[in-house]
């Protein structure tokens, strides 16, 4: 366990000096302070577990510093010391937060005692966070968090499903958990212990896709050395995931839809077909619906992919879930880099989640808290170290700055940019022509976005 950092705080040198010396034996870092003042410019270069603070000092005394620590959003115990007729400021001291009082002239047992005590009481309070947490987990669905009541009913619509094989599409905005959802469908049905297989059809340039999916014998093109089997064949058994499936070109659309008639994936290149077990989710962040009407997506094969649709909502039509998701995504990100899992969310932060519209939903308030958490200091997420939430989407005010034509045009042409770049795995020319402008004007147009 990490040694325990006390700040001590007292005008009179000699009291500091045996605290340091008595407190380092018993196992505890400390730094000491003057003053109020001192105190309060100390906390605000590092964290502390718990502060020591004498009540009568000159200057900022010991409850108004008590009083703008707790303003400032410390959450450490802070333990007030009090000589013969401050006995009442002490209590008083208790009433506005502090966590004890200890008397002058104090014995080292004495002071050991309250910090122990204090101690358990804190990793009591951790321990009952990380158990509301767990049943909190609980309560949501294969690693889906939310409760909402939009929630709890694709929860029901995933069970029901799960243990068919029939296909699934997923539809929902950029960040709303779609393939999460898909693992969830996988991993509540028999297939569960099979396998689960996930591609991005917008990430692979055509042919790239097509040996992927259906896989290749050697000689198929060149390159292909040697034979490899597909995802179609290597989910045998279990489920394909197919993430942006309104990303696939129409010639792999009419494969597809072939492999999902007949149950049988032909190999690039092979002259006999092989046939597979495979349970197909598929999802979109498009509306395929209109793409069929507009010709760029097949009719048949959404028809058959769309067998059983579930949609899901977007964060900011289930906005109840906000703080339990908040909560959880700031444990995982904590343990994922490393940070105390004591973290919290100070009640403005929440807040202001609270009215940010989230266009990028779930995936953008989990990069909001990983770049809060690496920016702020201590345990507590508060405003300060809160990144810019703006973008189109902001909810109550509608700024000048997203009624610009020009800014909303720029938008436009960094998704298409990006888009067209996944669709031709990087390549410029094919992505210029894709565009439909020139090779130098997307050059131009990658350095102007900084999307190089
Ligand atoms: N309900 C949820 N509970 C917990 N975490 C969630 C939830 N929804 C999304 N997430 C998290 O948000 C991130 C984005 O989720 P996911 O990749 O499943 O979204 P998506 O809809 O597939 O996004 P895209 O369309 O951009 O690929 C993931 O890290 C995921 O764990």
């Amino acid at each position: 366990m990490k040694q325990p950092r006390i700040l001590i705080i007292d005008d009179e040198e000699s009291l500091r000096h045996m605290l340091s010396v008595m407190l380092r034996r018993q196992g505890y870092a400390s730094d000491t302070a003057a003053g109020g003042a001192e105190g309060l410019e100390k906390l605000g270069q590092r964290v502390y577990d718990f502060i020591l603070c004498d009540i009568r000092m000159p200057g900022t005394d010991g409850r108004e510093f008590l009083r703008r620590a707790l303003e400032q959003g410390v959450t450490a115990p802070v333990i007030m010391m009090t000589a013969y007729g401050t006995v009442d400021t002490a209590v008083a001291c208790m009433r506005d937060g502090a966590y004890d009082f200890i008397s002058k002239p104090f014995k080292r047992d004495e002071i050991v005692i309250v910090l122990k005590k204090a101690e358990e009481r804190e990793r009591l309070k951790e321990e009952n966070r990380r158990l509301r947490s767990q049943v909190q987990e609980q309560c949501g669905f294969h690693g889906l968090v939310g409760r909402s009541p939009a929630m709890l009913d694709l929860y029901d619509r995933i069970s029901r499903v799960a243990g068919l094989k029939t296909t699934v599409l997923i539809q929902g905005e950029s960040g709303t958990g779609k393939e999460l959802v898909a693992r969830a469908l996988h991993a509540d049905g028999d297939r569960a212990d099979r396998p689960f297989v996930a591609v991005n059809c917008g990430a692979l340039p055509e042919n790239l896709l097509e040996s992927e999916l259906f896989g290749h014998v050697r000689g198929a093109f060149t390159g292909a050395v040697g034979d490899k089997a597909g995802l179609f064949e290597q989910a045998d058994g279990g489920t394909l995931f197919l993430d942006e499936v309104g990303e696939m070109p129409p010639p792999l659309q009419v494969k597809l839809l072939r492999v999902l008639q007949e149950g049988e994936v032909r190999r690039v290149g092979a002259t006999t077909s092989r046939s597979v077990d495979v349970r197909v989710v598929s999802a979109t962040s498009r509306d395929l619906a209109a793409d069929c009407t507009a010709g760029r997506f097949r009719e048949d094969l959404f028809f058959r992919l769309n067998v059983f649709s579930l949609a899901l909502p977007p964060l900011r039509e289930r906005l109840d879930d906000l703080p339990l998701l908040a909560e959880q995504l700031l444990q995982r990100c904590a343990v994922r880099i490393g940070r105390s899992s004591s973290s919290r969310i100070a009640p403005e932060v929440m807040r202001r989640f609270m009215s940010h519209n989230w266009p990028g939903n779930v995936r953008e308030l989990e990069n909001v808290i990983e770049r809060s958490l690496v920016m702020c200091d201590g345990d507590q997420v508060t405003l300060s170290c809160l990144p810019a939430l703006g973008g189109p989407g902001e909810r109550h005010e509608e700024t000048e700055e997203n009624l610009s034509i020009k800014r909303a045009g720029q938008a436009m042409e960094i998704s298409l940019i990006r888009r067209a770049l996944a669709r031709t795995g990087g390549n410029r020319t094919h992505a210029a022509r894709i565009l439909e402008i020139s090779h130098r004007a997307l050059l131009y147009k990658l350095k102007e976005y900084g999307l190089e």
